[in-house]
């Protein structure tokens, strides 16, 4: 059963957000000499933007220096557009660290196809010997509709059993064309935190867990974030109090 949180207001949840983070990242600097994070786009740029420099500089051994970050899904636009989970993170966040940590960055001049493939290859070649690549901690958001990353409800692409990363040009959500980690990927990792707040997840969220917490389903679930079931990693929900509103008994921090 997935460990689940929830926070009196978002500001509470992310000065959380951001301390696991650094302890993470201090745990695998110490043990692997460096973290690998996976960060998702949406309101964890601006949560995150606020509250990790700080938390970085209470844990010691955090430092960005010694990461290597990747996009769990990017919208297919140039990195200034507002649209660029990218370029919202260089600008907001990467731009606050004075040495900065090993970026792969989804390349948004190549076509959908092409830019999942080279994505892929990038990946590849940051975690040799690795199959698949195991982050050591992947950061995710939901949307009212349950999608995580770029993966949406009644999507193809939520059948990918091969590529680490691939792409869509039909997302519900605009932009339309995106390349996202997959669910052989995203389960891979060694820690999956999930972020939700504000009462428009509050239905959603409900379903998740209930789908989450069978053990054996006869199909798989049809949310797409209920089929984040790490195969011998964590799992953690983060949520506000409003985002957990419909759960029947709300657990604390
Ligand atoms: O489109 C996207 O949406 C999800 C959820 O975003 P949020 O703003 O509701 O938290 C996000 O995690 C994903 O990276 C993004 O591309």
């Amino acid at each position: 059963m997935a460990a689940v949180s929830v926070f009196p207001s978002p500001g509470e949840l992310g000065a959380a957000l951001a301390r696991s983070v650094a302890e993470a990242a201090a745990e695998a600097v110490a043990s692997g000499g460096r973290f690998t994070l996976g960060l998702s786009g949406g309101s964890l740029v601006p949560l995150l933007a606020r509250e990790l420099p700080p938390a970085l500089s209470a844990v010691a051994g955090s430092e960005p220096s010694r990461w290597l970050v990747a996009f769990c899904d990017e919208r297919l636009v140039p990195p200034e557009h507002p649209e660029s989970t990218g370029g919202a993170y260089r600008s907001q966040l990467l731009s606050q660290f004075a040495a900065p940590p090993q970026v792969l960055w989804v390349r948004s001049e190549l076509g959908p196809a092409e830019a999942a493939r080279d994505y892929e290859e990038q990946l590849r070649k940051a975690f040799p010997g690795e199959e698949p690549p195991r982050f050591d901690l992947l950061l995710l958001g939901v949307g009212p509709d349950g999608h995580t990353c770029s993966l949406f409800p009644g999507h193809a692409l939520l059948q990918e059993q091969n590529s680490l990363i691939s792409f869509l040009e039909d997302s519900p959500k605009p932009p339309p064309r995106r390349v996202t980690m997959t669910l052989p990927l995203l389960n891979a990792a060694k820690s999956l935190l999930l972020v939700a707040t504000g009462a428009s997840k509050a239905p959603v969220i409900k379903r998740i867990l209930e789908q989450q917490e069978q053990q054996e389903p006869q199909e798989p679930p049809p949310v797409p974030a209920a089929r984040l079931r790490p195969r011998s990693g964590r799992l953690r929900w983060l949520l506000d109090r409003e985002a957990a509103a419909e759960l029947r008994e709300p657990p604390g921090p």
